[in-house]
Formats: structure tokens, sequence, C-alpha cells
């Protein structure tokens, strides 16, 4: 089993604002965002196209800078990458003429030989596939090379694991079994886990809370503590309540009524 992390902290995220600078005009992505996030909850973000998630998270990866907000985890500001946060993307992104083990340890230099191989196999278990070491990304489904992701997002023991829409390529039933895996991964590394999905059932399924951003200039509209107990069964009357309840937030019952048909 790979070691939890010792004490997972908050992070305080702004207020804080982003624009993108095009040559002949601006685009505000973000406007005033505040979120705090208490270390080791798992967070599911959710808004139509364009509402700035990505942004976001980009910038709490340290990947893009914001126009002068704060992000901190812990006593420490963030103003670049860093090992303490974890990115997995909607595509693998893994390096193709790489073996699945050496994906994993792409990022693992400069540590002595029998920590980089006793990480890379702890973190094969940890994502079960444990006997692919040696295959290379074209010989695996497309959920094989998403855990490969995230095995490799968490090799360096990140506080933070940063996903957006991970799971978005993958087809539904992969998509499911995906969600329960990363649940469990959760239950034993202990991260604070920030998940970006445009399906509201995956955001209520997963998240201690669901952020529900709105658009044009991206925004905070609306904080959800899904209070279910875990595991959440998805037919229930109470994961459907949840879900009525952020449908409002995008739709009038007029522009979607089969979405209140539960
Ligand atoms: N590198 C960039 N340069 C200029 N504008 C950008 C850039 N990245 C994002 N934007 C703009 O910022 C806004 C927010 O984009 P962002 O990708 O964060 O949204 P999103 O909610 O993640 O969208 P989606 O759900 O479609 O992925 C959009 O209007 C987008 O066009």
């Amino acid at each position: 089993m790979v070691a939890a992390t010792a004490r997972i902290e908050d992070l305080r995220i702004g207020p804080l604002s982003k624009t993108y600078r095009l040559s002949a005009s601006s685009v505000l992505a973000l406007k005033d965002v505040s979120l705090d996030i208490a270390g080791g909850s798992f967070v599911s973000i959710i808004g139509s196209s364009g509402c700035g998630k990505s942004t976001l998270l980009r910038i709490i990866a340290g990947l893009e800078p914001s126009d002068g907000g704060p992000v901190r985890l812990g006593g420490r500001t963030i103003e670049r990458p860093g090992l303490d946060r974890g990115f997995v993307f909607q595509e693998h992104r893994l390096l193709p003429w790489l073996t699945v083990a050496a994906n994993i340890a792409f990022g693992l230099k400069g540590l002595p030989k029998d920590e980089i191989r006793d990480r890379i196999e702890a973190h094969l278990k940890l994502v079960g596939l444990e006997g692919f070491a040696n295959a290379y990304p074209a010989q695996l489904s497309g959920g094989m090379a998403q855990r490969v992701a995230i095995a490799r997002a968490l090799v360096n023991k990140p506080e933070v694991l940063l996903l957006d829409e991970p799971f978005g390529a993958l087809d539904a039933l992969t998509r499911i079994q995906m969600q329960q895996e990363i649940l469990r991964i959760w239950d034993v590394e202990q991260t604070t886990m920030i998940l970006v999905t445009h399906d509201i059932d995956e955001a209520i399924f997963l998240g201690d809370e669901v952020i529900v951003m709105s658009a044009r200039p991206g925004t905070i509209k609306k904080r959800l503590s899904v209070n279910l107990p875990r595991p959440r069964d998805r037919t229930s009357a109470d994961f459907l309540a949840f879900r009525r309840e952020i449908y409002r937030e995008f739709f009038t019952e007029a522009e979607a009524p089969f979405a209140y048909v539960i």
C-alpha cells in the first residue's frame, strides 16, 4: 500500500480573476473567484462550456497565472507547478515510446533506483495494473491508459490531485468503473481531489461538494454539500433530488422538462 500523506493542507483560492489577453481583445475567464477547499476532501466542479473550469484548475496547478489573486496550499503560495499537485487531463498524454513503468517514473528523477522501483510497483498496484509494467500505451485500452495517467500523477505523492474531465473520453461503462476506482484511490491516498466534469451524476457520485460555475465571466454560482452516505446509489431519491437541484442551475423546467421527471 502507498503511504498516505501525513497531513493534508487546506487550499485557499482567491479572490482571483483571470484575463486572457488576445492581440485585439481580452477575455475575462474568471471574476472574483474565492474557494476554500478542505484538505482531503473531494470537490467536483461543474459548469457550462467556457465558464472557466479548466482555467481555475490550471491556476491551482500553477500552469497559468491569475491576474494577481492568491492560491495558497497550507502556508505556501502557489506560483508554479510543484510536486505537491498532480494533474490528470482528459487525454492520457502518455509518451508512446515509453513503457507503462517508464511513463509512471517520468517525473521521478533524482530518487534512488530502489525508491523508483518501489514507487512504480506500488502505483501500478494502486491503479490495478500489476503485470503491465512493460506494456506500451498503444497496447492499453482507454481506461487502462487513464489509470496509468492517474498513477503518474500520484507517484510523487501530491497533496492535491487535479482531474480535468479525466473520464470524458471513456465509454459509459468504463467511466462508471473509473469513478468507483478513483474513490478507492482517494480512500487509500487521502489526497485532496478536485474534479472538473460536465457530467452532473459524476459530480454528485464523487463529490463531498459540488461547485457550480456560471459563464461570461466565470464565477462560482453555487456550492452544494453532498451529504449522502458512500457508496452512493445513483438511483436513490436523495441522489435524484441533488440532480434536480443542479439541473435547476442550468435549465428552467420548460427548457429541460425530462430532467425534472424523476
Ligand atoms: N489560452 C487561452 N487564451 C485565450 N482565451 C482562453 C484561453 N484558455 C481559455 N480561454 C477562454 O477562457 C474562457 C474559459 O475557458 P476554459 O477552458 O477555462 O473553460 P471551461 O469551463 O474549462 O470550458 P470547457 O468545459 O469547454 O472545457 C473561455 O472563454 C475560453 O475561450
